[in-house]
């Protein structure tokens, strides 16, 4: 594929975060008297120097054990965190699907949510308003729109961004494990809204360990482990590796 199909282009993408140690007042104090103040920390690397292109119209699996690094990657490709070093270029409007109800106020009903949401990811107050009630009738929950989200279910925050995501009409798509909290046939209905969107020829990035489902949207699969790129190839190739 030539380079102007090239929608995120990761460059050596490193991520580490400092983990802390609980100390005692007294621990602490005798540690920084004897210069040993540095060692209260250590750097854990989430994300050890991957690199790879995602292409117009590609779905790309990213698959690897637990703590393998996926999430930490799908949040750098969002923008939310920012690599420790390398370089994340991004061509269209992102939309992540991320953390369930990452984005939404607790305190705010759901119809505020959407508005504020769908500014978020880069909708006018115009073009929420001409969404609002396909948002809502995507989503299923008209009947809570004007409860306060801090009531919703796990499921409802899913049924409600999964919604307003999908109306922002984004040239990439971010999805981690999310669909998972949804009930069977909202998951189904998902599944469908993402058929649809691969079909438009928009280029997704899916996390999850469900790997026949991995197997029936992926073209292509990138294994992680511990933080490292080890198979960038087919989806078949990435799960045969999982799964050896
Ligand atoms: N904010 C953070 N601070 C410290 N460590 C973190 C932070 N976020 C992630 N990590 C660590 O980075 C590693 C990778 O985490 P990540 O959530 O990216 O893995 P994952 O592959 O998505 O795992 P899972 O399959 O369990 O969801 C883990 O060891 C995790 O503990």
């Amino acid at each position: 594929m030539d380079t102007q199909d090239v929608v995120i282009r990761a460059e050596d993408i490193v991520k580490d975060f400092t983990l802390r140690n609980t100390h005692t007042l007294k621990e602490m104090l005798v540690w920084r008297l004897t210069g040993r103040g540095e060692q209260m920390t250590n750097q854990f690397r989430a994300v050890d120097h991957v690199s790879f292109n995602l292409c117009r119209g590609e779905t790309v699996g990213l698959i690897g054990f637990n703590g393998s690094g996926k999430s930490t990657m799908l949040k750098l490709l969002s923008g939310v965190m920012s690599p420790t070093s390398g370089t994340v270029h991004v061509k269209g409007r992102v939309a992540g699907l991320i953390e369930v109800g990452a984005g939404f106020h607790p305190d705010l009903t759901g119809r505020e949510n959407v508005f504020l949401n769908g500014a978020i990811l880069g909708m006018s107050q115009k073009q929420i308003e001409e969404s609002f009630d396909s948002i809502v009738a995507f989503s299923e929950i008209e009947k809570f729109i004007d409860t306060e989200v801090k009531f919703y279910s796990s499921g409802m925050f899913l049924r409600l961004a999964f919604s307003v995501a999908v109306h922002t009409d984004p040239d990439i798509f971010l999805i981690d494990e999310i669909l998972a909290v949804g009930d069977e046939p909202f998951q189904k209905k998902c599944l469908n809204k993402i058929d649809e969107l691969r079909d438009a020829g928009k280029s997704l990035v899916i996390v999850s360990h469900d790997l026949d489902m991995m197997a029936r949207f992926c073209d292509r699969g990138i294994v992680l482990a511990h933080g490292k790129k080890v198979v960038d190839g087919s989806i078949d190739e990435a799960i045969d590796r999982l799964r050896s």
